[in-house]
Parts: structure tokens; C-alpha cells; sequence
């Protein structure tokens, strides 16, 4: 689903210039850029939208050398092209390398937005490149707080400019700032979700995560390469072992160069706030994310769902059947609980990748031509129907109508391993407006009952329907509640700016307006308002929002 943007991934490695090569880096120092590409392609799972890279390599005119385009990872770095491969990866010898795979959760979907975004500068310190996975919750503020000098002029609507511009600004300052010092400017600027990854024309990496800790960022470190990506399954496959790769702590840069390696805690927050739905959805099932395991919690996520079930399960008529392939693990888990065997009545097509990062374009013609359904498995069965998310309800209601089309199963009960999305995400998932939510227009802001699943199920076209309840989220993670992001599920954000944009989605709904709630162009373009009339709505606003944070304290 475009609808439910999916988010980014980072990754990064540093080879140092030592006598020891890596294992891990066959080729040898200069090789470790070659990294990239397949790093990438384990977290295609977070963006098939753009792909990038940045090189460094200080025996070349281009100390920092960017190359990026719209396409999977395969099509922009020609995978299956041996020789065309092989030729763009010439330029692209050096040390360190950083690299990115991009869906949009704001601004375009061309190739100027793709990451990562190189600015180039006579003095090394300035010339640098970035790549981040998140979404700043006050980037209409950033921006328009830029705008207000009129000498400032902006290309694009995206956050990424407006952080590149804080970054600009921070390293200005002669002699080159400490990058440990650029770093606490941001909790002061951004509220909101960053995993970063820069990498500058001294040839300095750096890897740095939000106070909070939104969106996943491992490291690892084995003799003379170090390398850092968005989930640990890209290290893994590297060839770390399991007990080398950590998670960056939230609030932390590690700034790697040929001096060493250098943790900086640059901020501190009195909690944390992982996205739950890394865990539910949207990483790898083999990653490993803050300690915990994506597969076990949606295999505990599955079991959760196994002690709600209330369908008879011993008469040979219940099957248990996945929507593929997220829900696998929580399906297998909840099958196994209830005795009942777990079937593929549902035949994904393996190459269509996944329908949440593709473009918003007929996304019902592309969930029909996704999957097939069985009807040698679903004829005239009870099938509990497992799926991992309803966002928009685009997939759920495609799939109940081919099914009992194709499929003639006798019964169809939808068990969802997650409650109901109720509200928008402000951080990095491209759901931000409440009119695109399915579970709204039911709940009302009312906690959900038998009665609003049975009428939830009906409009669907299942026999019943059940999610789980929002407890059983961060017991089958296994993280304290208090240390997850549940903003979707619970409509309480974590940071003022999370708040802030909910009452503003809350006030579009009513009023009937579409677009993404934190992006300007679109708004002004939809309301129809003047730059100045926007201005002046959005500090009443402000001051709204800032009375009501007041109240709440
Ligand atoms: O309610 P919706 O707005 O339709 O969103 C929810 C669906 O989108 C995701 O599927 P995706 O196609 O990304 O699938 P995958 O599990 O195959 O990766 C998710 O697994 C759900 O099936
Ligand atoms: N999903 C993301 O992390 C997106 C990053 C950035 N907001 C973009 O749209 O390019
Ligand atoms: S609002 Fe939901 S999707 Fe967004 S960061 Fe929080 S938990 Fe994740």
C-alpha cells in the first residue's frame, strides 16, 4: 500500500585503513562502497521507491561522490547486469560509503527527493551527505520558520532539505565543529523520528538516532570494518556474528574516523518511544530490533490471538490461513496454539513486492493481481483468516470478495494481530490523516466492542472479526509499554508536535480535508488558503495546542 507509506532504510560502513582486511570485505579497503547494494537489498522491506549511495575516497578530485534514482535497489544499481554493475561500481571505490532506500512520507515520489542528499562545499568540513529514516513532526514549523527570511528559497517539500539546512548551519562555524556538537543542536530543532547516517568530506561517518529511539538503527563492529544499518538482518548477512550487532541507543551518535570509534551520547530522554509497528509489520522477520526479536513477537502476537479465538476448532473444519507474507509467523504460532493446521490459501505473487510501498495508484488492481486464493485448501472450510495490519481496510476487502469468489470456503473470521490503527503517524509511517483510517469511522472515539467488530466484519464481507486488544502489544514485544511508541493504536503521541498534528488531523477529518496533515503545499493547494491566512490559522493554532499541553501537564 502507497496509502500506508511505508518508511526508509540506512545503512553505513567504514573500512579502516589498516593492514587487516576484513573478512567481510573480500576486496579489501577500497571495496567496502561494493557493500552497499546488498545491504540495502535486505531492507528492501523499507522502501523500493529510490535507492542511493555516497561514496568517500580521498584519492579522487570528488572526495564525496552521490549516485541515486527512483527504482528498487536491483534496477538502480543494475543487479542483474553483471557488467553494467560492475562499471558504476568503479567510481565508486573509497573507504566509507553510506546508502538509502526511500518511500515517501512526504514530498515526491521522483528522483530529486531520493536520498542520500549531498551538499557540496569548498571546505571539507562542510561538504557532506546524508540519509535519514523518519519523518520531523514539526517540519511545517522548520520550514516555515526558514522561509520567514526571504532571502531563503526551498526546492522541495520534504523534511530532508529542511535538516540538511540545520546541518548547513551547524557546521558553518571555522575552524570544523566537533560533530558531537552539530548533533545536540538536534534535539533543540527536530521533534520527531531520525535514524541518520552522514558521512563528510574528511571522511568522518557518523550514525545517529533520535532521543527516542522511533525507528530502528543497529552497528557492528569486527576488526577493521564497521558498518551500521537499519536492521540487524543487513549485518547479519554480512557476515557478523549475532552477539556483535547492537542497537544504536536512542539519543546516540557514533562517529567513526581514522582516529577510532566514538559514542557520543548527545541527548538523553526520560523514556523511550520504538514503534511498535517495526515489530507488527514493518521489519524483516529475521531482524533483531532493540533486543528483541521480530519473529518472536509476532509469533507471540500469534498466541495472543489463539487464547481470544471462540470458533469451534475440533470438528476438521477450521483452518487457519495467512495473508502473506507478513502474518506468516503469527499465524503459524496461533494454528499451532488452537491444533489446527495452518494452509496457504492464499498464493502471493513473489515479484509484485510489497503493495504498501508502491504508489498510491490503484492500489485495489494491485492487491487483486496480488493473490490468488486456493480453492483446493478453502473449499467449504471455517478459515480464521490471519492478517498483521488493517490500515485502510484496501487489502482485507479485496481479499474477502476474491476469496469467496475463487475460493467457496464455508466461513471467513478475520483475526488481526494488532488492535485498531485510530490514529495518524507523525513519525515516519505515511498514514497521516485520519479520514484514510479504516478503524475510525467505527470507534468514534469509543473503545471498540463486540458489536463495532460484528459491524466492522459485515461491512468487510467476513463473518467476524477480531483485533487485539492494545496490552497484548507490548507483552508479546516484550518491551514496557511506556518505552513504545502505541500513538497509532492509543491516539497519545510522545512528543508535543505528535499532539499537536493529531488535533490538526482531527480538525481536517471534520472538515473534510485530504492530504497529508504535516504537508504544506498540499494543504495550501487543498484549503486553498494563502500563505499568510496559513500562517496566521496555523498560530491559533499554536496557541491551542499550547494551552491544552499546558492544561495536560
Ligand atoms: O489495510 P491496508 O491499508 O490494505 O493495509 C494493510 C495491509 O498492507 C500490508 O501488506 P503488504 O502488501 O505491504 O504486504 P506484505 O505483508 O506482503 O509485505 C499488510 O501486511 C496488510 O496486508
Ligand atoms: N520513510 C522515511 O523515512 C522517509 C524519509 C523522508 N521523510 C522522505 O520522505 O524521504
Ligand atoms: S504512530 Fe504508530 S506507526 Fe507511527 S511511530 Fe508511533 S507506533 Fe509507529
Amino acid at each position: 500500500m502507497r496509502d500506508l507509506a511505508e518508511e526508509c532504510g540506512v545503512v553505513a560502513v567504514y573500512h579502516f585503513s589498516s593492514d587487516t582486511v576484513s573478512p567481510l570485505c573480500p576486496g579489501g579497503p577500497d571495496s567496502a562502497p561494493t557493500l552497499i547494494p546488498r545491504m540495502l537489498l535486505d531492507i528492501q522491506n523499507r522502501g523500493q521507491l529510490a535507492a542511493g549511495i555516497t561514496r568517500f575516497n580521498d584519492r579522487h578530485s570528488h572526495l564525496l561522490l552521490t549516485y541515486k534514482n527512483v527504482g528498487t535497489v536491483a534496477e538502480v544499481f543494475a543487479l542483474s547486469q553483471r557488467d553494467r554493475f560492475e562499471e558504476l561500481m568503479k567510481n565508486f571505490a573509497g573507504r566509507a560509503a553510506i546508502g538509502h532506500v526511500r518511500y515517501a512520507t512526504c514530498g515526491k515520489d521522483d528522483p530529486s527527493y531520493a536520498q542520500p542528499f549531498e551538499r557540496h562545499h569548498i571546505r571539507k568540513h562542510k561538504w557532506f551527505s546524508f540519509a535519514f529514516n523518519g519523518q520531523i513532526a514539526n517540519f511545517p514549523e522548520l520550514r516555515e520558520r526558514l522561509l520567514r527570511d526571504e532571502d531563503n528559497h526551498l526546492v522541495r517539500n520534504t523534511d530532508t532539505e529542511v535538516i540538511m539546512h540545520v546541518l548547513c548551519r551547524e557546521l558553518n562555524p571555522n575552524p570544523a565543529p566537533d560533530l558531537a556538537d552539530v548533533c545536540r543542536a538536534f534535539p533543540r530543532e527536530f521533534d520527531g523520528a531520525y535514524s541518520m547516517v552522514f558521512l563528510n568530506a574528511l571522511g568522518e561517518l557518523m550514525v545517529v538516532r533520535d532521543p527516542l529511539g522511533f525507528k530502528p538503527l543497529s552497528w557492528a563492529c569486527d576488526g577493521s570494518l564497521f558498518a551500521a544499518a537499519s536492521e540487524s538482518v543487513a549485518l547479519l548477512n554480512l557476515g557478523f556474528a549475532p552477539e556483535m550487532i547492537k542497537p544504536v541507543a536512542p539519543g546516540q551518535a557514533i562517529i567513526v574516523s581514522e582516529k577510532g570509534i566514538r559514542f557520543v551520547q548527545f541527548a538523553t530522554a526520560p523514556h523511550r518511544a520504538h514503534c511498535f509497528f517495526e515489530w507488527i509489520y514493518f521489519s524483516n522477520v529475521a531482524s533483531t530490533l532493540d533486543g528483541r526479536s521480530v519473529y518472536l513477537a509476532r509469533k507471540a502476537l500469534g498466541e495472543e490471538l489463539a487464547r481470544l479465538e471462540t470458533v469451534p476448532v475440533d470438528d476438521g473444519k477450521t483452518i487457519v490461513v495467512p495473508v502473506p507474507d507478513t502474518s506468516k509467523a503469527a499465524a503459524d504460532a496461533m494454528a499451532y496454539a488452537l491444533r489446527v493446521p495452518c494452509l496457504e490459501g492464499l498464493i502471493r505473487n513473489r515479484y509484485t513486492g510489497r503493495t504498501f510501498i508502491e504508489s498510491n495508484l490503484n492500489r485495489d488492481a494491485k492487491a487483486r493481481a496480488k493473490y490468488t486464493p486456493l480453492r483446493e485448501v478453502l473449499e467449504g472450510k471455517r478459515v480464521l483468516l490471519v492478517e498483521d495490519s488493517i490500515v485502510r481496510s484496501t487489502t482485507m476487502r479485496v481479499l474477502i470478495h476474491r476469496m469467496r469468489e475463487l475460493g467457496k470456503p464455508a466461513e471467513i473470521h478475520v483475526r488481526v494481530a494488532c488492535p485498531p490503527i485510530v490514529s495518524p503517524c507523525f513519525y515516519g509511517i505515511d498514514m497521516s490523516s485520519m479520514g484514510e483510517l479504516f478503524a475510525p469511522r467505527y470507534l468514534k472515539n469509543g473503545e471498540i466492542t463486540e458489536e463495532i467488530q460484528a459491524q466492522m466484519a459485515r461491512d468487510l464481507g467476513a463473518d467476524s472479526l477480531r483485533y487485539l486488544p492494545v496490552e497484548a502489544v507490548a507483552r508479546a514485544i516484550g518491551i514496557d509499554a511506556n518505552d513504545l511508541c502505541r500513538a497509532c493504536i492509543t491516539g497519545v503521541y510522545p512528543t508535543p508536535w505528535g499532539q499537536k498534528l493529531a488535533e490538526e488531523a482531527r480538525r481536517r477529518w471534520r472538515e473534510g480535508i485530504a492530504g497529508r496533515t504535516y504537508d504544506v503545499e498540499e494543504q495550501s493547494l487543498t484549503t486553498g488558503l494563502s500563505c499568510s491566512e496559513r500562517v496566521a490559522e496555523e498560530m491559533e493554532f499554536d496557541s491551542k495546542a499550547k494551552s491544552e499541553l499546558a492544561r495536560s501537564r
